[in-house]
């Protein structure tokens, strides 16, 4: 050990940890102690002193794996020239460690927490092998968490050692680093019961050192390096001179105190010194604009903000940072006031500037969606730091180039795409007027004379928004509006605008494909040249493709008597054996970390419109750098998500004794006297070859069968949704709900896993990837209602009903059958193994009326609900 007295500060090295980093862990449980080696030498490469050696991980053998590591070290030069610190919870590790190490060891750790006689016998063993010692302020009545605690365990351990003839210097305090800004009170004063301590201790324990593991002070900003750097930063910096001089740390991610964005340094200082008592809140609310950057992209910062403030808004708008833009809108606002200018100026020029650039690198295909919605927060931030002085000087606002309504239709709750597209039409200088979700046509009516809008956008996610937008069409004509009407959202098509909206309102009806065309869209249409030349193209389109419907030979429909006859003939003895545990399983909180391991990450990417398949879109030419940013940015806020247990995951599945009766499946129920019928529908377009006309209800044993039910949510978005609109933080919002839409399909694959291998049980030795997963490779299918096996979303609340998924998942239906909340997934359980998907495709008016009786509705109802499939 360097001496006391000594002031250099030793690094020591934390990444060979298997608690610690994921990676090492991988590599060592892989057997690939090569590449472990090599994680050892790169730390010592970076500046570590010391490396700690951490093997404790359930499935690994730790002592065969702590005796293999050090053994190896021990036999490279320029790793063996730094001291190993062998770190395990496990005695017997710490002495298989002692026996293969070269140089002089450290143990990490020993305690007083089986009182003092253990402790003894450990310390003799250590001085034995001349090993230093961590000793944890931790005694038999547990963790030393105040000042006074550290410090009183700290010399108790000091005179015992001493005592038993330790040598002082060979004693390394830990007197525990605990994570501060955790919004818990208590917690407040961590850190600084760790300076204070320390000073004590040093002062009291002649010729120790004092040491800590880092990385816990930033435990609460997980996922935001930026800020937990700057937090261990600042802490060294005063935790050196009370006395602290060593700690567990990656050597490569320490910043010079003095390069800290002074901001965020003093925000650091404040909690760590327990300086306000705001402290916690302010840093929190500072953190959120250091998400998400890496240690390059900091870099970077420190040199564009040495530019003019102009060009300094236009990188910010460009690259989507908003740390700087309220300081930097301002220095702008002084400059235009100082030559006796208006503050709208600032809009008008230099913010505008900014995204016309961005338009223009959108536009040409140099920026995609997320990094856009990422400019207009700066965008949005810089205005509303500019209103009150607009409103203060009674300037008009800044002049918009047309104003949209927008709004997803009545029965729909699904806002993704809407909101991306408004956020587009934004930073693009148009204002829009979001009228949010679930919103009747009345309202959109009202909303877009009140507001003399120039025109109105419609979206909608499921089928039955379609009907609704024709409803809002109908009633745009019905007031005598001529406004253009934009339909778009994921099952609106043009082939639907052309046959069932357009007809229904003279004014120009334009369906815009995906959020990155709303712009051209718009700009077209206010345009006083391009107008007139761009609504007739659109409409001839649309009159072809009527026209080429009509004269489109449809294909041939079975009678319903005839596609029954050709049914799927599925071999029944093959169906699975009855479920391991019949009845209801509810889940009220699923694990979210286990979700995250279950998410299909390619819809993620296609709903910011990056198209591409996961994982080689991180690599792709074109969208690769976003892409990579874009997943940057989730992943931390995943971490947040999962660790601060923002969302939960509730669910309920169900498997009940059923038989096939014609095209409906009767589900059997022990505890109530009625039977439950799940009426599907049949394929009935004639088939070349020899193939059936299928129907959900072939799968099923008339003789007796199984079938089952499923429903997930993803509940307690909103507030934190609300928060991120708050902060006029579009991205994150629409980050959150796209992730919270990943985790409630990562729930119902997880949840399928679960039942065909435990509860149902057909398949308990199923081993599969989760890409295999993606592709659905297992035995059974899981039919959602309104997807193209069972096409009618009103299966639902039968659906519902059997799983109680009201009170089981806390999920509700809108009148359209939309579920909420929003992230939610339902659907049946199909166990036998020949079970595919299909589409029902087109059915016939005999389907049509044979499927109202057997619902006991009026045709006009199962109309309405099958609208998709007739014609
Ligand atoms: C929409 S994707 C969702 C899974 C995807 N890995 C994800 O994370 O988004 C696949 C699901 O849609 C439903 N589905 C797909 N095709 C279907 C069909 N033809 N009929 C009924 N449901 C279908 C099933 O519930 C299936 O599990």
């Amino acid at each position: 050990m360097t001496g006391s007295g000594s002031s250099r500060f030793v690094n020591i090295g934390e990444r060979t940890n298997v608690t610690g980093s994921a990676r090492f862990k991988k590599l060592v449980m892989d057997g690939d102690y090569a590449a472990a080696v090599e994680v050892a030498r790169q730390q010592v490469e970076n500046g570590a002193q010391v490396i700690d050696v951490n093997m404790d991980e359930g499935l690994l053998d730790a002592v065969e794996a702590m005796t293999t590591f050090l053994k190896l070290i021990a036999a490279e030069p320029d790793i063996a020239r730094v001291p190993v610190m062998i770190d395990s919870s496990k005695w017997e590790v710490i002495e298989a460690g002692l026996k293969c190490v070269s140089g002089k060891p450290i143990v990490n750790s020993i305690s007083m927490k089986e009182g003092e006689a253990q402790f003894l016998e450990h310390a003799r063993l250590c001085m034995d092998y001349g090993a230093a010692v961590v000793v944890m302020a931790f005694d038999e009545e547990g963790q030393a968490d105040t000042r006074d605690r550290k410090v009183e365990i700290c010399i108790r351990a000091y005179k015992l050692l001493t005592g038993i003839g330790f040598p002082p210097e060979d004693i390394i305090f830990d007197p525990n680093i605990f994570a501060v800004a955790t919004g818990i009170e208590e917690h407040d004063r961590y850190a600084l019961d760790f300076l204070e301590a320390t000073r004590e201790i040093k002062a009291a324990c002649p010729h120790v050192h004092i040491s800590g593991g880092l990385s816990n002070l930033s435990f609460s900003f997980r996922g935001n390096e930026t800020v937990r750097r700057a937090m261990h930063s600042v802490f060294l910096y005063h935790a050196i001179p009370a006395g602290m001089d060593m700690a567990i740390v990656n050597a490569g991610q320490l910043d010079v105190y003095d390069a800290i964005d002074p901001q965020l340094r003093e925000a650091c200082e404040d909690v760590i010194l327990m300086r306000r008592p705001d402290a916690t809140e302010r840093l929190i609310d500072l953190a959120e604009s250091y998400k998400g950057k890496d240690a390059k992209a900091e870099k970077a910062a420190q040199e564009w903000r040495g530019w003019p403030v102009e060009r300094r808004l236009e990188h910010a708008l460009v690259k989507g940072i908003d740390a700087h833009v309220v300081e930097d809108t301002e220095e702008a606002r002084q400059a235009v006031a100082a030559r006796d200018g208006r503050p709208i100026e600032v809009i008008e020029g230099p913010l505008m500037d900014g995204m016309n650039v961005v338009g223009d690198l959108f536009g040409s295909g140099k920026m995609f969606l997320p990094q856009v919605v990422k400019s207009a927060r700066v965008m949005k931030k810089a205005v509303a730091h500019l209103i009150p002085y607009i409103e203060a000087e009674k300037e008009e606002g800044a002049r918009a180039k047309g104003t949209i309504v927008m709004a997803t239709v009545k029965g729909d709750v699904h806002d993704i795409g809407k909101n991306i597209v408004g956020v587009v039409l934004q930073c693009n200088g148009y204002e829009v007027i979001d009228l949010g979700v679930m919103v009747p046509w009345s309202k959109i009516l009202e909303s877009a004379n009140d507001n003399q809008a120039d025109m109105i956008g419609l979206s909608g996610l499921i089928t039955p928004s379609l009907d609704e937008m024709v409803t809002v069409a109908e009633e745009m004509q019905a007031a005598g509006m001529t406004m253009p009407l934009l339909i778009g959202g994921a099952t609106t098509s043009k082939v639907h605008t052309a046959l069932r909206i357009d007809p229904a309102y003279d004014g120009p009806v334009i369906h815009v494909l995906d959020a990155s065309r709303a712009v051209g869209v718009a700009s077209r249409l206010l345009s006083d040249t391009q107008c007139d030349a761009f609504v007739a193209d659109i409409a001839g389109e649309y009159e072809k493709v009527r026209a080429a419907r009509e004269g489109k030979n449809k294909s041939v429909l079975l009678s319903l008597e005839e596609a029954r006859a050709n049914f799927y003939d599925a071999y029944l003895s093959d169906k699975p054996a009855p479920p391991n545990a019949p009845g209801l399983h509810v889940f009220d909180d699923w694990s979210l970390e286990d979700l995250r391991e279950y998410i299909d990450w390619t819809p993620f990417f296609r709903a910011w419109e990056l198209h591409g398949t996961w994982p080689s879109i991180l690599d792709d030419d074109v969208v690769g750098e976003t892409a990579r940013s874009l997943k940057d940015d989730a992943d931390a806020l995943l971490s947040r998500i999962v660790e601060e247990k923002w969302l939960t995951a509730r669910g309920v599945a169900g498997l009940w004794p059923c038989a096939r009766d014609g095209d409906d499946v009767t589900v059997h129920l022990d505890d109530r006297e009625e039977r439950v019928v799940l009426p599907f529908l049949r394929q009935q377009v004639k088939k070349s070859r020899d193939r059936a006309n299928m129907c959900l209800a072939d799968f099923i044993d008339p003789a007796g069968d199984w079938i089952g039910g499923f429903a997930v949510g993803i509940h307690g978005i909103d507030p934190y949704s609300a928060r991120f609109r708050e902060a006029k933080d579009d991205y994150s919002d629409i980050l959150l709900k796209a992730l919270a839409d990943r985790l409630a399909e990562a729930f119902a694959e997880r949840l399928h896993k679960h039942v065909r291998m435990e509860l149902w049980g057909y398949a308990p030795d199923e081993q599969l990837t989760n890409e295999a997963l993606i592709k659905e490779q297992y035995r059974g299918i899981r039919p959602a209602p309104g997807y193209p096996a069972c096409p009618d979303h009103s299966l639902k609340p039968i659906l519902f009903g059997l799983l109680d998924a009201e009170r089981n998942a806390g999920l509700e239906l809108t009148e359209s059958f939309a579920m909420w909340p929003t992230a939610a997934v339902s659907g049946f359980y199909f166990g036998h193994p020949e079970a595919e998907y299909f589409g029902v495709a087109r059915i016939g008016r005999d389907q049509l009326e044979d499927y109202a009786a057997r619902r006991g509705v009026d045709l006009s109802t199962a109309e309405r609900w099958l609208r998709p499939n007739l014609d």
